[in-house]
Order: structure tokens, then sequence, then C-alpha cells
């Protein structure tokens, strides 16, 4: 376990970083580019321990991967890549390496098992399995196919109709995976939108797929080709730089070459209602929006962040927690819940862990209330094994006038193993 004291810099962050790609679309290239026919190549990749879970299973499921510095690739032979695992299918802390690989499993026509680490053991799993069964494809786990360990034996699915109980990209995901291997047309209804790099990545890998309001359909059968995927920086990484900016003293930074997807944009939304200066220069290409982010030190106000933005910044809501204890006035987060069935249950996470430091914050049943502005003051702390609270708990360190001491700061390599080094950087 890694304790890590941190102390508050003597200058402010300056300069322009890159941050390394973006963790759902990484998954998702190994996925596609593992059933699609020949060679992906993936530029960018996030070498995180998450992503690498995902190039592990799909090692083990047969298929040829390869790293090369930041790129990856993948021999795929079409769905016939994934072969019988001798052995279990191990997800590490990977929500998104589960639940999407069920969808894809649901149609292979072998029986595999999944299991995962003590975090993904209790994150709920029927979300997913639930409509997976409804396919025709035999699923089960613990508590009725709720819990890892989880055995799939997949075969012919039959294409559904399903509304998703659920904001979760995850879910709608696994089952347009799933859909992609059924006999006929699946419709997903999506009541909230949510982040869309599946759908993208379908057309990128030469499938079709259609929406129609809040209706997705794709039809099964289809046959993907492999693809060169440029991946982006992860706005959910580039978020704590952002926020560290706007709350450290004569700061400004750029975050380059960061992905804008519409779907996944709350935080500048919000850091903009909240008074943030920032500028956003976009860059042109085609495939998923990407471009600069410029943020500087800012006086900050409170705000309310609830509805439809609560899936388009799910993941950035532990630093905006951090971001608002710096805002005057009060800041509301509803509509939250999802919170509670990520890495950790992370409204107690936050509140807990930003309390020790003096925030005025207290958790409510779908989100938070934060009172500011509050100076904060250096405590021993701990990430709770989650990366993002993790990363928040460094960002407040920047402004402590004591120490913080981090207790399992080794989660942050789930998603960004040079956090640290890249921090240092800005701020030298
Ligand atoms: O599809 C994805 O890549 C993700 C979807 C979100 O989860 P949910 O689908 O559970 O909301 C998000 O929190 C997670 O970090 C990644
Ligand atoms: C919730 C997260 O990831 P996952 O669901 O893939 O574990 C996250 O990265 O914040």
């Amino acid at each position: 376990m890694d304790k890590r004291k941190l102390t508050k810099p003597s200058q402010p962050l300056k300069g322009e970083l890159q941050v390394p790609g973006d963790k759902s679309i990484s998954h998702r290239a190994v996925m596609f580019g593992s059933v699609a026919e020949g060679e992906t190549r993936i530029h960018n990749f996030l070498m995180g321990e998450d992503c690498l879970s995902t190039i592990s299973c799909f090692r083990r499921l047969g298929v040829k991967i390869d790293i090369e510095e930041d790129e990856v690739l993948v021999q795929g032979k079409g769905w016939d890549s994934l072969t019988e695992p001798s052995d279990v299918l191990d997800t590490g802390n990977s929500g998104t390496t589960t639940r999407l690989m069920m969808g894809l499993l649901a149609g292979r026509p072998f029986h595999s098992v999944m299991l995962g680490d003590e975090s993904i053991a209790k994150r709920p799993m029927r979300r997913v399995t639930d409509p997976l069964k409804l396919f025709g494809t035999k699923i089960d786990g613990r508590e009725e196919g709720n819990f890892t360990p989880l055995s799939i034996r997949g075969g012919s699915l039959k294409a559904i109709r399903y509304t998703l109980p659920v904001a979760s990209a995850q879910v709608k995901s696994a089952i347009l995976l799933a859909g992609l291997q059924a006999d006929g047309v699946t419709e997903v209804i999506e009541p909230e939108r949510t982040r869309d790099h599946t759908e993208k990545m379908i057309i990128e890998f030469g499938g079709e797929i259609d929406r129609e309001g809040d209706i997705i359909k794709v039809r099964g059968g289809q046959q993907l080709k492999a693809a060169n995927v440029y991946v982006p920086g992860d706005i959910s990484s580039a978020a704590f730089f952002m926020s560290a900016a706007a709350i450290v003293r004569g700061s400004r930074v750029v975050l380059k070459n960061t992905g804008l997807n519409e779907t996944r944009t709350g935080i500048i939304e919000v850091m903009r209602k909240m008074g943030a200066k920032m500028e956003i220069t976009e860059n042109p290409g085609s495939g998923e929006r990407i471009g600069d982010i410029m943020v500087e030190y800012s006086e900050l106000q409170g705000t309310e962040i609830g509805g439809e933005l609560i899936p388009a910044l799910i993941d950035e809501i532990p630093v905006i927690a951090l971001l608002a204890t710096q805002a005057q006035g009060t800041t509301v987060i509803k509509d939250a819940e999802e919170l509670k069935v990520k890495e950790t249950n992370r409204i107690d996470a936050v509140v807990q862990e930003l309390k020790k430091l003096g925030a005025d914050i207290e958790a409510t049943e779908d989100g938070m209330i934060i009172k500011g502005k509050t100076s904060l003051r250096g405590a021993e702390v701990d990430s709770w094994g989650d990366h993002r609270i993790g990363m928040t708990l460094a960002v407040a360190s920047l402004i402590t006038e004591s120490p913080v001491f981090l207790e399992n700061a080794e989660a942050i390599n789930i998603s960004y193993p040079a956090f640290f080094d890249h921090l240092d950087k800005l701020i030298h």
C-alpha cells in the first residue's frame, strides 16, 4: 500500500500537457479490434491498469495483441477470433471490461467465467445480465447473476427491444455488442443520453447503426473491418488538471488534444457556469471531436448540477466537489445515485475524505451539498482504492497549508499511472 506525502507547491501550475488516451475509447478499441477482420492499430492507447485488464482478457480469449510503446496492435479474425478460455477472465478493477465483455461473449458459442477484484465483486451486474438473458444467452452469477464470479455460456441470440432502466453507457454498450451478433434488429431506448463511443466505433469499424431520437438500432450479423484508431486525451483525466488550474492562484494550463465528445463535456459546462476562465480550441479531424482546453485560476461560484447533465460528468463529480469547496456559496449535486456503485461509494468517499481536509460538505440521498469557500488543511486521507478519489485528494493537496498524507495512492494507476509526473511537469 502506497502512502504518499503531498505538499503544497510553491509555484502555480503552468504550461501545456497532453493527458493519456481516453479510457472508455481504449477499452472499446481493443474489443472491436478483436472481433473485426484484419489488423487494428490503436494510437495513444491508455496503458492504465483497467485497459491492460482488457488486453489480458482478450489475449486469454485467443486474440493476438502486441503492445509497442503507446500503440496497440490487435490481430482480429472476425467474430470467430474469440475462443473458449481455459482459465478465468480476470477483469481486475474495471467495470467497463466486465460489462462490455459480457455483451460480446453472450453471442459466442462457448463457456467462460469472469472474475474481478473486491470492488468489482460489489458492483451490480444484473443491469447487464438481465437484458442479455432476454437475448437468449445463459448467464449466471451470485445473487441471480448480480455479482461476480459470472459464468456465461453464449450462443445464438434473438434481437431485443430494451429501455435502459439506468443511464449507463456500459449497459447500452453491452446490449449493442450482443445486438451485433443477434438475429434481427436490436433496439435500445436511452431516456437519458450517455457516452456514445460504442456507437461511433461501430461506424469506425465499418458497421451500421442508426439513431432516431432516443432509439438506437443495430442490425445483427454484421462483420466488422479493422481500423486505425486514434485515441484522444481523456477528458476525465484532464478534469483533474483543469480543476487544479482553476483553484491554484496564478495557474494557467492547456490540455492538448483532449476528447471533446459532447456526451463527455459536462465538466466544461459546469466549470464555465461556476465562472472558470476557459478557452476551448477545437482541432479539425474526423472521428471523435478533439481540442485544446485552456484553464486559468478563477474566482468560482457555487452551482446546481443534476438531471441530464449527470451522465456527461459522472466520473468528474469527485473533483467537481473539490472545486465547489473553493467556490463562493452553495453547490448542490443531485440525481447522482449512480456514484454509489462505482469503484467505491463515491458519495461517501468524497464526503468523508474532503471533510477530513476541512470542507463543509454533506451527503444526500442522490448527491451532496457543498458550502464554500473554505480553506482546506492537511490531514491523513485515503483513496478507498478508487483512482478518482485518489486524484481528487492529490489535487486538494495543492491548496492545503500543511501536507496531505494519501493512503492507497497506487489506485491512481487504474487510469493514470503518470499522474504525479504530469503534475510535477506543470509545477516546475
Ligand atoms: O462506458 C464507459 O466506458 C463508462 C461508462 C460510465 O459508467 P456507467 O455506464 O456505469 O454509467 C463511466 O462511469 C465509466 O467510467 C466508463
Ligand atoms: C467508473 C469508472 O470505471 P469502470 O466503471 O470502468 O470501473 C471510472 O473510471 O471512474
